[in-house]
């Protein structure tokens, strides 16, 4: 199983480097991560493996934070009464092909299992995307997605392309945004 041990840091530059577009079928071994890396999530939402193992809470969790360079990050975002997750696959590839101009930011800003420290600011992404992804079966998929999905899922994406969420704040103005966007409870 993943535990924080298998999550790299700052400073580990497999987190800072363009991951590796994934040739399917997948290989044994890469579907095996996916497995794991969602059983993490699974497990760091749940308080009592969470405490057992000193997992911190993660909704997502992209294959280069476990020093894997490739194009593959797992996303288990719960719902708010504990019904089905907002969103919950293993994005392969993935691709936002259109989104809308409107921003939003998360009111608490953003936080990430490879930064041991708090980066305060608003973390501005796009309210709305249209993501286009492989799934580990290398179908493909086009979904819509909104608000908190959609930030996490951004938040993945960047990771896939070496960029981590505190290089979106502006450090003069952190707490700054455009009329327009949204900030997000
Ligand atoms: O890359 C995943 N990870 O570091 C866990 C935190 C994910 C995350 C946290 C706040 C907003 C969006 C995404
Ligand atoms: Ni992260």
């Amino acid at each position: 199983m993943i535990t924080m041990k298998n999550i790299i840091r700052e400073g580990k530059d497999t987190l800072r480097s363009e991951a590796k577009k994934a040739v399917f079928p997948l290989s044994a071994e890469q579907r095996q991560l996916a497995h794991d890396m969602m059983e993490f999530l699974e497990n760091s939402q749940d308080p009592k493996i969470a405490e057992k193992y000193h997992l911190r809470a993660g909704v997502g969790l992209a294959a280069p934070q476990v020093d894997v360079s490739l194009q593959m990050a797992s996303v288990l975002v719960p719902s708010a009464d504990g019904s089905a997750p907002l969103f919950k696959d293993t994005i392969v590839n993935p691709v936002i092909i259109s989104h809308s101009v409107q921003g939003a930011a998360l009111s608490e800003g953003e936080g990430c299992l490879s930064v041991d420290r708090d980066v305060p600011g608003y973390v501005v992404r796009h309210d709305r995307i249209t993501l286009r992804y492989y799934d580990v079966e290398g179908q493909q998929h086009k979904i819509r997605l909104k608000n908190y999905p959609a930030i996490v899922c951004q938040h993945e994406i960047d990771h896939l392309h070496g960029i981590l969420f505190y290089d979106h704040i502006d450090h003069d103005h952190p707490f700054t945004m455009e009329d327009e966007d949204l900030v997000i409870e």
